[in-house]
């Protein structure tokens, strides 16, 4: 058999990329364009000449060569873009409201991950309802855990003892925020974080390391939590983060028996400042016993259409809008 014979073996697509073809001792050595082609499909045509041309009369042994100009260029990886939830002091309802706004944006179809960097009171675990299971690593990185609302998410309270993390000095609660980010996302397209509460290390880290695209801010109505609010939107004024928005959360408490409503902490005073500062407000959570045992238990209201899914749903279209005007986040 001659050398033009055997290249007749092969299908017209395949004998379109021999640029050479040499057959002497029974060997066949081809060279092959790969112009193109992802790894697995070279291999594919590898092993595909291999077998038609080993089958020829004569050939006892076949080599192939792959020659490509250019590699294919690998897609770009796809960033999610981040979110930050923050406030200025803790016990605001900062993680509440992350874990129901991630629901309600889910809900509204998009694609949503939560990074709990809360390492000393991680409660994402709970209040999302993935308690107990560990993630996976591949290639060095950790892979998110999936929730039963929809949401994968990455916790310090997967990966530590409750309370261990407590003692953690800053350098190392930054590294593990950003294990937590620099995870294998796939096609999340927002990420939300669930910062601790002030302005420390691990906040730090994340303006140097993964500078979100906008922050949320939480704060309660009353005066003191509203000055830790300011202090925690400077400082992501000062690292250049967009500020999308004031929530108002524990804003008027109906009582559960009479139907009255008080105000425990004041009305309107997150809405007020956000006017004095030019931020804008982005709408305002109720204080409802339901709120804090739908958490506990794992089933956030924003799954639900309960009246106290309403205050979640308008804030997450608020950051819906916002997400739709957003510029590119920075790469991760
Ligand atoms: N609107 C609300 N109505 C009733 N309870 C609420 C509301 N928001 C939050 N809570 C409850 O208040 C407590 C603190 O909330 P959460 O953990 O979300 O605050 P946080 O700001 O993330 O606190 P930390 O920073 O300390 O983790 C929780 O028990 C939560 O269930």
């Amino acid at each position: 058999m001659d050398e033009q014979a055997l290249k007749a073996r092969l299908p017209d697509s395949v004998a379109a990329r021999v640029q050479s073809i040499k057959l002497a001792d029974g060997r066949a050595t081809l060279v092959l364009d790969a112009a193109g082609l992802e790894a697995e499909s070279r291999d594919g045509l590898e092993s595909a000449v291999k077998q038609i041309i080993g089958e020829a009369e004569g050939v006892t042994e076949v080599r192939v060569a792959m020659v490509a100009d250019k590699a294919p260029a690998p897609p770009p990886p796809k960033v999610p873009i981040i979110i930050a939830v923050g406030s200025g002091k803790g016990g605001v309802g900062k993680s509440t409201l992350t874990a129901n706004l991630a629901v309600a944006l889910f809900r509204m179809g998009r694609k949503v991950g939560v990074v709990d960097a809360d390492v000393y009171g991680p409660s994402q675990p709970t209040i999302l309802n993935n308690k107990g299971e560990k993630p996976e690593a591949r290639d060095d990185k950790l892979v998110p855990v999936p929730s039963p609302h929809g949401i994968p998410l990455l916790s310090m309270g997967h990966l530590v003892e409750p309370g261990k993390a407590l003692a953690w000095r800053g350098p190392m609660a930054g590294n593990a925020m950003a294990q937590l980010v620099d995870a294998h996302w796939g096609d999340t397209e927002v990420l939300l974080i669930d910062l601790p509460p002030g302005t420390g290390d691990v906040q730090l880290t994340m303006l140097s390391k993964f500078k979100p695209a906008g922050a949320v801010i939480v704060s309660t109505p009353q005066d003191l939590a509203l000055i830790d609010a300011q202090r925690a939107a400077n400082l992501f004024d000062s690292g250049k983060v967009p500020i999308i928005g004031l929530v108002e959360n524990m804003s008027g408490y109906a009582c559960p028996h009479c139907g009255e409503v008080s105000d425990p902490f004041g009305k309107g005073g997150v809405e007020a400042a956000a006017d004095a500062t030019g931020i804008p407000f982005l709408g305002r959570i109720p204080l409802a016993l339901e709120i804090r045992a739908a958490s506990d238990a794992g089933t956030p209201p924003a799954a639900g259409d309960g009246p106290e899914a309403e205050g979640f749903q308008i804030v997450a279209k608020r950051l819906s809008e916002w997400l739709d005007k957003a510029p590119a986040t920075e790469a991760v």
